[in-house]
């Protein structure tokens, strides 16, 4: 197995106390996390996100993405929800890696968007595999997903490797300046979900 759990702890957060699962990704030293709320191995669909590391948007409050906020609304959501997952999946950058998106960034202030300057650098516009998610979700005794995503690149990576998503629900955080132009092409060159929705008003049978 490819990610072996190594602790679990009890993590108490302004939304609620969460309990976190640690595991190591043995190929790559990789250390991943796994937050749950309530009883998740029950056999029926948990609420869930598959959360991709933004060291910049999740811990430095920065407004180039939408990041710190999803990750918030979606830790919000679990507790109110009574029950859910949150996976923080080391994943920085779209899987390039935080100096390499810092480098993107740099390219992005002279003009380029996301994709376009990723591809400069050399990388896939997303580089992510999702892969590791099965062992943590089958240690947590998770069959079925609600998931938080507007990405239908994940919806899709679950599904491929049985992961049953009875439906996907919107997590949409509002434009600001700084954030607009990476969220048009997000919607426009990635195939993100985008509407004039918000979180939690609709929910979508798959
Ligand atoms: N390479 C690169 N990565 C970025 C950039 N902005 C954010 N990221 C990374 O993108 C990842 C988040 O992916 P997003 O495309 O914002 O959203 P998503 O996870 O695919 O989809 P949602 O589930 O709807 O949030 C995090 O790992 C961020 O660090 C950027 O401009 N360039
Ligand atoms: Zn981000």
């Amino acid at each position: 197995m490819p990610v072996v759990f190594v602790a679990a702890s009890q993590l108490p957060t302004p939304f609620g106390v969460f309990t976190m699962h640690g595991f190591l990704e043995e190929a790559t030293g990789k250390e991943h996390v796994a937050l749950t709320f309530g009883d998740v191995a029950d056999g029926k669909p948990v609420l869930g996100r598959l959360h991709s590391e933004c060291l910049t948007g999740d811990a430095l409050f920065s407004l180039r993405c939408d990041c710190g906020f999803q990750l918030e609304a979606a830790l919000r959501a679990i507790a109110a929800e009574g029950r859910g997952v949150l996976l923080y999946l080391r994943q920085e950058g779209r899987g390039i890696g935080l100096l390499n998106k810092i480098r993107a960034y740099e390219l992005q202030d002279g003009g380029a968007d996301t994709v376009e300057a990723n591809e400069r650098l050399g990388f896939g516009a997303d580089q992510r595999d999702y892969a590791i998610c099965r062992p943590m979700l089958e240690h947590l005794g998770i069959k079925e997903l609600k998931l938080m995503t507007n990405n239908p690149r994940k919806v899709k990576a679950l599904g491929d490797m049985g992961i049953n998503v009875a439906a996907r629900v919107p997590l949409q955080i509002d434009h600001n300046p700084h954030n607009k132009k990476y969220l048009a092409t997000k919607a426009g060159k990635l195939g993100h979900m985008l509407g004039s929705l918000h979180q939690g008003e609709v929910e979508e049978s798959l």
